[in-house]
């Protein structure tokens, strides 16, 4: 059986690309130092509690566990945060992934999908976004990613290294099933946050700058269901068993960018409420617009993403939230 383990497998699109991986056949486990995920989002596979960073516990997994790829989600990953924390994502995002390919190195376990991500282009200088836009990031959390994808390179070229980098756009909606979802403490997202503020006649959403030059002032990210995330991992997997040792980069996108403002009138649309908008200044580091062109992905992967329509993304991450609030 082809085994993958997951670092992040506790988080988000971590537990989301855990259950894909299963479902495809894969044996999977999770390693997870549980710092910003959940315990009970792991289902699928065994839960090695601790730290990417902590290189003698990495290699007594790896030891024990034997996979053929790792798949590495665990890093930090608020832009905000980031920029007022830099500190932070260059030791966990950096520091924690030279840990992990060290230990990776050492126990003779050189595939690997890397969590990578839109914010390693900064402002878009054409539109959509393909792989060889230039990388010219705006935030701290972007170069930390874009600074791992040099690192991956080079390992590559020296270390025969074998990896798919994967540039997530704006991770959205939940698993359709209701398995699992997305939890995060404090929440920052904008979906999660705008179903929050329609849910709970008490909470306002704070738009973060409407003086985007874009057509209604607000930012505009291209939402890709976090299924459609994890099954493009799945497809990455089967590539690299089979992978020359070199770093690929792929784009996961729809190509359709939605505007925060959109974003909120279909919330408003899908649960029948209006919700509190309040308008604040925009977030440092955060760019006007950010869609991808993802032909590379589509033709190399084979992959399509098929559950990423706006009622989808919103339907399936209300049910859970829905859910939440009735447990
Ligand atoms: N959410 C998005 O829209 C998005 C977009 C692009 C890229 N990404 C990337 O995808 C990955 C997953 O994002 P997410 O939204 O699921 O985040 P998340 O915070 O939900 O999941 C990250 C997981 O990693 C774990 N973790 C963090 N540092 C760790 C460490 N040092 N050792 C062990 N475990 C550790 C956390 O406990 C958590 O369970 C991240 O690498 C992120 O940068 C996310
Ligand atoms: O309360 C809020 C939250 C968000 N936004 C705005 O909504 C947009 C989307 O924000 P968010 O959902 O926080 O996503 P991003 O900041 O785009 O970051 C996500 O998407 C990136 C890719 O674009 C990933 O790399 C990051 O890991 C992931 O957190 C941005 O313009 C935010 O300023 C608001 O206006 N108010």
């Amino acid at each position: 059986m082809k085994k993958v383990l997951v670092t992040g497998g506790a988080g988000y699109i971590g537990s989301h690309c855990c259950k894909a991986f299963s479902r495809a056949g894969w044996d999977v486990a999770a390693l997870d130092n549980l710092s910003r995920g959940n315990r009970a989002a792991i289902r699928w596979g065994h839960l090695y509690e601790g730290d990417v960073a902590d290189t003698p516990f990495v290699k007594s997994v790896l030891e024990e566990f034997q996979p053929d790829i790792v798949a590495h989600f665990a890093a930090f990953a608020y832009v905000g945060e980031s920029v007022e924390h830099p500190e932070l994502y260059y030791a966990n995002n950096v520091g924690g992934t030279l840990s992990l390919l060290e230990a990776m190195r050492a126990e003779g376990c050189s595939r690997l999908i890397f969590s990578s991500t839109c914010a390693t282009y900064g402002d878009p200088v054409y539109l959509p976004i393909d792989e060889k836009h230039p990388q010219q990031p705006v935030n701290p959390y972007g170069w930390s990613k874009f600074t791992v994808e040099r690192m991956l390179e080079d390992y590559a070229a020296a270390h025969s290294f074998s990896s798919v980098i994967l540039r997530y756009f704006n991770a959205a909606g939940c698993d359709p099933e209701g398995e699992i979802g997305e939890d995060h403490s404090p929440e920052t997202h904008a979906l999660p946050l705008l179903i929050t503020a329609a849910l709970d006649s008490n909470a306002a959403f704070f738009l973060n700058g409407c003086d985007f030059d874009t057509p209604d002032g607000s930012a505009i990210r291209d939402f890709i269901h976090v299924s459609d995330l994890a099954n493009a991992h799945v497809a990455a997997g089967e590539r690299l068993l089979e992978a020359l040792p070199r770093a690929e980069a792929f784009n996961l996108g729809t190509g359709s960018g939605i505007s925060i403002l959109e974003l909120v009138k279909a919330v408003e649309k899908a649960t029948g409420r209006t919700i509190s908008l309040q308008l604040r200044e925009r977030r440092t580091g955060d760019p006007a617009v950010l869609v991808a062109a993802a032909d590379r992905a589509c033709k190399d992967l084979k992959w399509q993403p098929r559950q990423s329509g706006l009622f989808e993304i919103i339907d399936t991450a209300l049910a859970w939230q829905r859910n939440k609030q009735e447990s």
